[in-house]
């Protein structure tokens, strides 16, 4: 314990499943291990209950309350990982907008960037540390409450999906207003992503001091920019971010954690993103596993990529689905996932019979081998 009644991150409990972090490093697994984006929600009963009449954002300042909903699917399914309940727009907020949870409508922003001139207030400099040192003490104590059955999964959204929905100031099906000024203000816009890209290296880079064991980058808006856009504005900041990472990782004496880059409809960029400094890339089911493994030339381990909407068929049919997204990936070099989060109405006993097929078929591949 610091002086303020902080848990350390130190002394962690000896990792005894580490079956996600060999895959994401291509080395030999004895089954493929899975994980849910979204597994802690609300299609979980036990979530609705913990979150009833709390404020979404008040729940990722609690290093307890984000321990114990991270915490909650590890109890009922035989994931593989953990990743750390909180929310992408936290670093937003930490550079001073405020953003509100509103039930029914999702994330709003009352006050969204409109012109450049409106980048004045944004804090100049963030101090991670004190801006989200919640979430880090949220990583360390459920780094040691995770008593080392699985690894602890960090993250963060990408430039472009932050800056997205700082200027749209909520979800939006065009992102007009953010794309206007990618061709109306490209100088206020680099200006943007920089700014961003900054405070997401040191969040990232503190997450691991925390103790995450590896981080995943959301760019869940590449479906929204064509490949020349995504070019420009995306991707020189996704691979600043992961060389910076690695770079100070070093730098500071630490190990090295794989990194997972997941750009949401952004097949037009396998092959960039194969090459961007990830281990990891994370596929929407938009793309064809075997057409995927061409594109990235085994240089990555894959992640992904059923389709959420699979989980309303038959626990039969999720088994068939599972099979053939497996063989078709393979067992070396592979997370299974699925393409996108969950949705609050699936059921929980689809999202077990998910996780069993996952291990029972690669299993099954591995010991014909
Ligand atoms: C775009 C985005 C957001 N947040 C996130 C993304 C990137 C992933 C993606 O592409 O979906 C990332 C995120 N948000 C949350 C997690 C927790 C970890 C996990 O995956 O289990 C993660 C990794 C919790 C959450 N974040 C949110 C919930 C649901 C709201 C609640 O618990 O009350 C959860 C479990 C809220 C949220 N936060 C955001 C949205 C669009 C919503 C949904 C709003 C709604 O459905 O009303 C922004």
């Amino acid at each position: 314990m610091d002086e303020d009644g902080h848990i350390l991150p130190k002394d962690f409990p000896e990792l005894r499943n580490d079956t996600f972090l060999r895959a994401a490093r291509g080395e030999e697994v004895e089954h493929v291990p899975v994980w849910c984006m979204r597994q802690a929600g609300r299609y979980l009963p036990e979530f609705r209950e913990f979150r009833a009449g709390k404020d979404f954002f008040e729940t990722c300042r609690s290093p307890e309350d984000c321990c114990e909903l991270t915490l909650q699917p590890l109890r009922r399914f035989g994931f593989d990982a953990a990743i750390i309940f909180s929310d992408i727009l936290v670093v937003p907020q930490a550079l001073g907008m405020d953003v509100q949870m509103v039930a029914g409508k999702g994330p709003t922003f009352p006050e969204p960037l409109k012109e450049p001139d409106d980048l004045q207030r944004l804090r100049s400099k963030v101090d991670v540390a004190s801006e989200l040192g919640y979430v880090f003490r949220a990583i360390t104590l459920t780094r040691h409450k995770l008593e080392g059955k699985v690894p602890l999964i960090g993250f963060s959204g990408a430039p472009w999906t932050l800056m997205s929905y700082m200027i749209e100031g909520g979800g939006s099906t065009t992102h007009s207003k953010a794309k206007r000024w990618l061709y109306r203000h490209p100088e206020a816009s680099h200006a943007l992503l920089k700014r961003l890209t900054d405070v997401i290296v040191d969040y990232l880079l503190g997450q691991v001091k925390a103790g995450a064991q590896a981080l995943q980058v959301f760019e869940s808006h590449a479906g929204c920019l064509g490949p020349v856009e995504f070019k420009v504005f995306a991707l020189p900041y996704l691979r600043d971010i992961a060389r910076r990472v690695k770079d100070r990782l070093k730098e500071s004496g630490l190990d090295n954690v794989p990194m997972i880059v997941f750009a949401k409809d952004g097949h037009y960029a396998l092959e960039d993103l194969s090459q961007s400094h990830y281990e990891v890339v994370g596929l929407d089911w938009t793309i064809d596993p075997c057409v995927a493994r061409q594109r990235t030339g085994g240089k990555v381990s894959l992640q992904g990529n059923m389709d959420p909407c699979a989980l309303y068929a038959t626990k039969e049919c999720i088994s068939e689905i599972v099979k053939t997204m497996v063989e078709a990936f393979g067992t070396r070099g592979y997370i299974a996932n699925l393409g996108h989060g969950l949705y609050p109405d699936m059921d929980p006993e689809s999202v077990g019979a998910f996780v069993e097929a996952v291990h029972t078929h690669s299993r099954r591949l591995l010991n014909h081998k």
